[in-house]
């Protein structure tokens, strides 16, 4: 046993022991600590880990409370079978709101949950089936083989069981297929795309997700306080949550538990001391919270479980046993075309970055696209890729045309990419940002992640991603955090995850920018190992001294142009190119 987990087993004795040691009135507070972060574990997957920030998850609690409220005291439903229903409505309501507000970007998307997070408020208060703003009374307690819930103590192991159960399958989530996507979709969707991943729909799920956490705890705060109004669901209370999630640490599940125990117990002992203390009556407390928040995001912006998790004992790093491997792509015969561009036009208002430019790429070979810039080599990767369709003209690969096709669509095809720009996930390790790779390989969805029945899909990713770190030689860091390694390793690292998706095409988007001598040399060595295995390679590169030595052919563009084609040989003579490189001679001497 590794003392990470005796000590998770000496936290849940202690939890379970709580309820009947505590005085009678901090059971009720620890009820109300348990359910608050239940929502805030689905503010963790939703702002932490995806970067959605929803000022509006209090509305979905009362969703989910209102339901079971009408329902138990109108209906005569019991709330066993009001809770199904409650997740249902809270399920529906997110996603229609998903729908309508997940493409919005930026600031727009907090905007929109604070304008449905008032709005389901209104609806609550203004609808007289619902109470009005005085509420529901008279919620039958729950009752568990014939025993009231109707005690504090027995209530709490409910909640206990909710927390802990909504908890457990965060953490799941976030250790699966799904979860590294997630974590992927943080920097915006061009990464995950890039992958294969539908990141709008994974935005939704994600989001109906914590909203039926949020249901949840609504239907126990219902059945806990045996009437619900609409204060604990207003737009303040939305902003308590994201305040709870923040200081336990938005980016951890176990941060919730922090963050709603922290602010709930402040909160209490505040309501008791402040008023003795400044002589008048009112919330204080928030004033305290708000200051509390601003010291968090200036001292600890993680949170404070980071904090928490740098004295705890670290969980061992173990690999799941592979049984059976991740099915391999067939790859075409050396010198059978794979990527062809025929006429490729792309405008951007006035300016044609891309004009006119065909070319074509055979399996087995690297080729390199060069240009001084501004020339149009980013825009043509972004044509390939998927990223930004052409205007006009026609990309296809392997025979199929692509040149609508979005980037995950093509990226299934067999076309795998590095970026210009490091894109990696700094707080996991090289193994599981390797992992990413392979997303599009792997079939197991949100739910099966979430009761991690995705064991042995994972095993053989992980297994695959280790192969890869191995064959580019970073085996020896898997374990490592990526954020640790220098630049010219977290390109590799990028070469590693894009292999793990068993590409029939590399992609390289200027790997060697930035990089030391060295790591120039490294990077080319490894492409060319990675070319007698038979990978092959479109790069797009500005340095020649990487270029010349390594590639096949080169097409060099200039002014969104096609400039040459040919041989390192050949370019390197060629006046045309001389002259675009501005007085710089292609093989790397000054001209006269
Ligand atoms: N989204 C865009 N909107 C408008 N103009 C753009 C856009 N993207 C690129 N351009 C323009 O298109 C031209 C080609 O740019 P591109 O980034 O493709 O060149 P490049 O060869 O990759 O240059 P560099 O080596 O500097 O990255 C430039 O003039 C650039 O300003």
């Amino acid at each position: 046993m590794n003392a990470r987990l005796i000590l998770s087993v000496v936290a849940v004795v202690l939890a379970l022991a709580l309820p009947l040691i505590l005085p009678l009135f901090q059971v009720t507070l620890l009820v109300n600590i348990l359910i608050f972060a239940t929502v805030v574990v689905g503010l963790v997957l939703l702002t932490g880990i995806v970067g959605l920030t929803s000022f509006g998850q209090a509305a979905f609690m009362g969703a989910g409370a209102y339901t079971t409220a009408v329902l138990t005291t109108q209906a005569g439903w019991s709330p066993w079978l009001a809770l199904p229903a409650g997740l249902v409505v809270t399920g529906l309501i997110a996603w229609v709101l998903g729908l309508l507000t997940l493409r919005m970007q930026g600031h727009y998307l907090p905007l929109a949950t604070i304008a449905w997070g008032m709005s389901l408020y209104y609806v609550f208060g203004n609808t007289p089936a619902l109470g009005g703003f005085t509420g529901l009374t008279n919620i039958p307690p729950l009752s568990v083989f014939g025993l009231d819930l109707t005690s504090p103590r027995a209530f709490a192991y409910l909640a206990l069981l909710a927390l802990g159960l909504t908890g457990l399958g965060a953490q799941f989530l976030l250790s699966s297929r799904t979860g590294r996507a997630m974590r992927a979709l943080r920097g915006g969707p061009l990464v995950a795309e890039a992958f294969g991943v539908n990141s709008f729909r994974l935005r939704v799920q994600v989001f109906v997700l914590a909203a039926l956490m949020a249901g949840l705890a609504g239907w126990l705060y219902a059945h806990s306080q045996r009437f619900v109004n609409p204060t604990p669901f207003s737009l303040q209370a939305g902003i308590e949550y994201l305040f709870m999630a923040v200081v336990g640490g938005s980016g951890f599940v176990w941060g919730a538990l922090l963050g709603s125990g922290l602010i709930t117990g402040l909160r209490e002992w505040l309501r008791d001391v402040l008023p003795g203390l400044i002589g008048a009556q009112g919330n204080f407390e928030v004033i305290v919270f708000g200051v509390l928040v601003i010291l968090t995001l200036q001292f600890a912006r993680r949170g404070l479980w980071p904090l928490l998790e740098r004295v705890l004992p670290q969980a061992p790093v173990r690999l799941l046993p592979e049984r059976g491997r991740l099915p391999a792509r067939e790859k075409p015969a050396p010198g059978t075309p794979l990527l062809s561009v025929e006429h490729a036009v792309k405008q951007f208002g006035g300016l044609r970055a891309v004009n006119d430019v065909s070319f074509e790429l055979r399996a087995g070979e690297i080729l390199g696209l060069i240009g001084p810039n501004g020339a149009g080599k980013s825009t043509m990767f972004n044509l390939v890729t998927g990223v930004n369709p052409a205007t006009s003209g026609r990309v296809s690969f392997m025979g199929r045309d692509i040149t609508r096709l979005t980037a995950g669509q093509i990226h299934r095809l067999g076309l795998a990419r590095t970026f210009q720009h490091v894109h990696l996930l700094p707080e996991l390790s090289l193994l599981q940002n390797a992992m990413m790779g392979g997303y599009a390989r792997g079939r197991a969805g949100m739910l099966a992640s979430l009761l991690h029945l995705e064991r042995r899909e994972e095993a053989a990713l992980q297994h695959e991603a280790l192969r890869q770190l191995e064959r580019v030689g970073l085996g020896e860091l898997a374990h490592t955090l990526a954020g640790n390694l220098a630049l010219g390793q977290q390109r590799v690292l990028e070469v590693a995850r894009a292999l793990v998706a068993d590409p029939t095409l590399l992609l390289l988007d200027e790997p060697a920018a930035g990089l030391r001598y060295g790591e120039k040399m490294d990077l080319a060595d490894l492409l060319r190992r990675l070319r007698a295995e038979g990978v092959t390679i479109l790069l797009v590169e500005h340095d020649m001294d990487l270029v010349m030595g390594l590639v096949d052919r080169l097409v060099v563009m200039n002014y969104g142009e096609k400039l040459a084609e040919g041989s390192p040989a050949e370019i390197r003579a060629h006046p045309a190119v001389r002259e675009a490189y501005l007085g710089v001679d292609v093989s790397g001497e000054e001209v006269a």
